[in-house]
């Protein structure tokens, strides 16, 4: 099908040196020589973003020279990559990168001087990478013969709350985003927008989560009407499990928008968890695709319900680094006001629940929780409990995830899980289905999570035939 407007997303690995830089900015280009108008969306440079992050921890740490040198280290990567885009050391995207550089430089020694790094200056900080590599991007496609124009977030119209380190936008964001992309389209330019962030109300930066570039590109597409967004990737689609895990996991060509949320919620790195909620309601398709080979179809996510019968499971995942909280004790006895107690105070800190188990009992809750967030629910739980309760963390444990419309209705789907699971002589420490039946999920110890992967990628035939149509 012909289309008239995309939106295309570069990840990290796709801006990672001037070579990937450009690669990327020709497959752009191959859609906008065919008449496609196009918007481009990307990421930091791989590595990056977590290199901020460390940076900002030491500067509030008092470490302002390793603070430094990773600034510096930086700075040479975008230096570089500009100067091999073909920028002169006088040009206003080297002005520009330099000046980034110093305003970040500037921000770095604020929070080493205050030993303090809030949610909204770590978001100012981080937000740095995708700002340098729009740039970037930019020189690319000039080198192209695009004529290009980079904008950050909240320039490019996205606003959003004032959750800081995990925004959602608002609903006004979306008319902002068409008024201010839309003259540019109109006018011929080619916006690349620093992804990953927007603005909140009063013009503070944020950011929307790990991962957030893909949201951005979701926004802008819902904004535009874009016909499609395509997210290019290092892989050649969403897969049957991580590749990096299972050698033999294969390409999925179809899945359903609520599959691709249950799979990026069970730990698939691919995409961010809220990606396609901005598509869901207008029905645009995402596809994900490789970048290394622009003509493989990769993955379509769209609206169809998919559910194929013959194969129910299409992926198995997996989250490490879980911890169990139990919550034990007489006192949780048949009483509903102590459970809505666990809940409420879980729910004051924000704290996600990857799993919630309640023996029949009821003297026992389990709740499976990044560990990250094990002292917070531990303390959270210890703070607003009534009753005599005993609250411990196990840690060391991961969450397995098999997900497939197919699923539904379908019998003998868990029984195969649990017997490749035993057959790996892997403990199950806790199991739930949502009534989506979209997953199944269980708690296994941590050390096993990779060999239980396998065997489950396995005994659901994945690698044979992962997701083709019937
Ligand atoms: N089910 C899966 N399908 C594809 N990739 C997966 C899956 N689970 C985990 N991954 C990992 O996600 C990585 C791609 O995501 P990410 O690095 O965030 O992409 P990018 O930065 O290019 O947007 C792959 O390198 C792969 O190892
Ligand atoms: N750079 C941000 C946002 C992002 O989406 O990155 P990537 O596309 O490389 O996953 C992060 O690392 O979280």
């Amino acid at each position: 099908m012909a289309h008239s407007l995309l939106v295309m997303k570069f990840g990290g690995t796709n801006m990672q040196g001037a070579a990937a830089i450009r690669h990327s900015a020709s497959l752009a280009a191959r859609s906008t020589r065919g008449g496609v108008r196009v918007v481009v969306v990307v990421s930091a440079m791989a590595g990056v973003t977590n290199g901020l992050l460390r940076l900002a921890e030491a500067a509030q740490g008092g470490d302002i020279a390793s603070a430094n040198d990773e600034i510096a280290a930086m700075r040479t990567r975008h230096f570089t990559a500009a100067q091999d885009l073909g920028a002169a050391p006088d040009s206003a995207a080297v002005r520009e990168i330099r000046e980034l550089h110093e305003t970040l430089r500037q921000a770095v020694y604020g929070v080493y001087l205050l030993r303090e790094l809030t949610p909204r200056s770590r978001d100012l900080i981080v937000a740095f990478g995708e700002r340098l590599s729009a740039p970037l991007m930019a020189l690319a496609l000039s080198g192209q013969g695009i004529q290009a124009h980079h904008l950050t977030g909240g320039q490019a119209g996205i606003m959003t709350d004032a959750h800081f380190g995990n925004a959602r936008p608002l609903p006004g964001s979306y008319e902002r985003t068409r008024d201010r992309l839309g003259g540019l389209l109109d006018a011929g330019i080619t916006p690349v927008v620093a992804g990953f962030m927007g603005e909140n109300e009063e013009g503070a930066i944020t950011t929307l989560g790990r991962g957030g570039t893909d949201f951005s590109a979701t926004i802008i597409g819902k904004a535009l009407h874009a016909d499609e967004v395509w997210a290019w990737k290092d892989v050649d689609g969403v897969m049957s499990a991580d590749p990096r895990v299972v050698p033999d996991a294969r390409n999925i060509e179809r899945l359903s928008y609520g599959e691709v949320m249950e799979l990026a919620y069970f730990g698939a790195k691919v995409l961010h968890p809220l990606a396609v909620t901005p598509l869901q309601e207008s029905g645009i398709p995402l596809r994900v695709k490789s970048a290394a080979d622009p003509d493989f179809p990769g993955t379509l996510v769209g609206a169809e319900p998919d559910g194929d019968a013959a194969h129910p499971v299409k992926a198995v995942t997996a989250i490490r680094g879980v911890s169990l909280i139990n919550v034990t004790g007489a006192g949780v006895l048949g009483v509903p006001e102590v459970v809505a107690s666990l809940f409420a105070a879980i729910a004051r800190e924000n704290i996600t629940l990857l799993m919630v188990s309640q023996s029949s009992s009821m003297s026992n809750v389990s709740l499976a929780v990044q560990s990250a967030d094990a002292r917070r629910t531990l303390a959270a739980l210890r703070g607003g409990m009534t009753g005599e309760l005993k609250v411990e963390e196990q840690p060391g444990v991961a969450v397995l995830a098999i997900v497939g419309a197919g699923m539904r209705g379908q019998k003998g789907v868990a029984a195969r899980l649990f017997s490749a699971l035993a057959s790996e002589d892997v403990n199950i420490l806790m199991i739930s289905q949502g009534s989506s039946e979209l997953n199944i999920s269980v708690a296994i110890d941590a050390a096993e999570v990779d060999t239980a992967t396998r065997a489950v990628h396995a005994a659901f035939g994945l690698g044979e035939r992962a997701g083709a149509p019937a």
